[in-house]
């Protein structure tokens, strides 16, 4: 795993969160973007090296829906860069790591991505993304 790509936060509105964010870092988002496979509505800040991703549920079934009615906002996963997705989900399987979904799935910012369950995971959501722009 080469840096940490993004960290994903589960927010309830988007657009006050944005705001709330931009006074935090001093800067705009650079992009928003829904992900229907995810049911979510995305929006992305560059800080140095890495990003800062605000997530917002478009449909009940979203996983930020359930996590927001089970926790609150916050910190929802963290986002590590690899070189090859499909090598890294072996080494990782190999290892003993819960795979959510082998087959990588196209995620937000031109990624292919893939989650590990967080109960192999010390609690903590993991995503691993391949840049394929
Ligand atoms: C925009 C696209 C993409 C990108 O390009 O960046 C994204 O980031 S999409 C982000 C949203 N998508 C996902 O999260 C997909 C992967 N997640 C899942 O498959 C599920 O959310 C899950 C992690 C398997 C949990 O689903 P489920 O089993 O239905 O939820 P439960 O509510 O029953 O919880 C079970 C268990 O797991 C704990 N949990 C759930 N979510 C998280 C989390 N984000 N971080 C830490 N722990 C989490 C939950 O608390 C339960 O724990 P126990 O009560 O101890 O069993
Ligand atoms: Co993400």
């Amino acid at each position: 795993m080469r840096k940490i790509e993004h960290i994903g936060i589960a927010v309830q509105d988007l657009e006050k969160s944005n705001e709330l964010f931009e006074k935090l870092l001093g800067k705009r988002h650079f992009k928003t973007e829904e992900v229907e496979g995810e049911k979510v509505a995305t929006s992305f800040f560059q800080v140095g090296e890495t990003k800062v991703e605000l997530l917002q549920a478009t449909d009940e079934s979203s996983p930020i829906a359930k996590f927001l009615e089970r926790k609150s906002e916050g910190v929802h996963h963290i986002a590590f860069d690899v070189e090859d997705i499909n090598v890294e989900v072996e080494r990782l399987k190999a290892e003993g790591f819960e795979i959510l979904n082998e087959t990588p799935k196209l995620g937000a910012d031109n990624k292919l991505v893939v989650f590990l369950h967080p109960r192999s995971t010390n609690g903590v959501l993991i995503e691993l993304c391949q840049d394929v722009s």
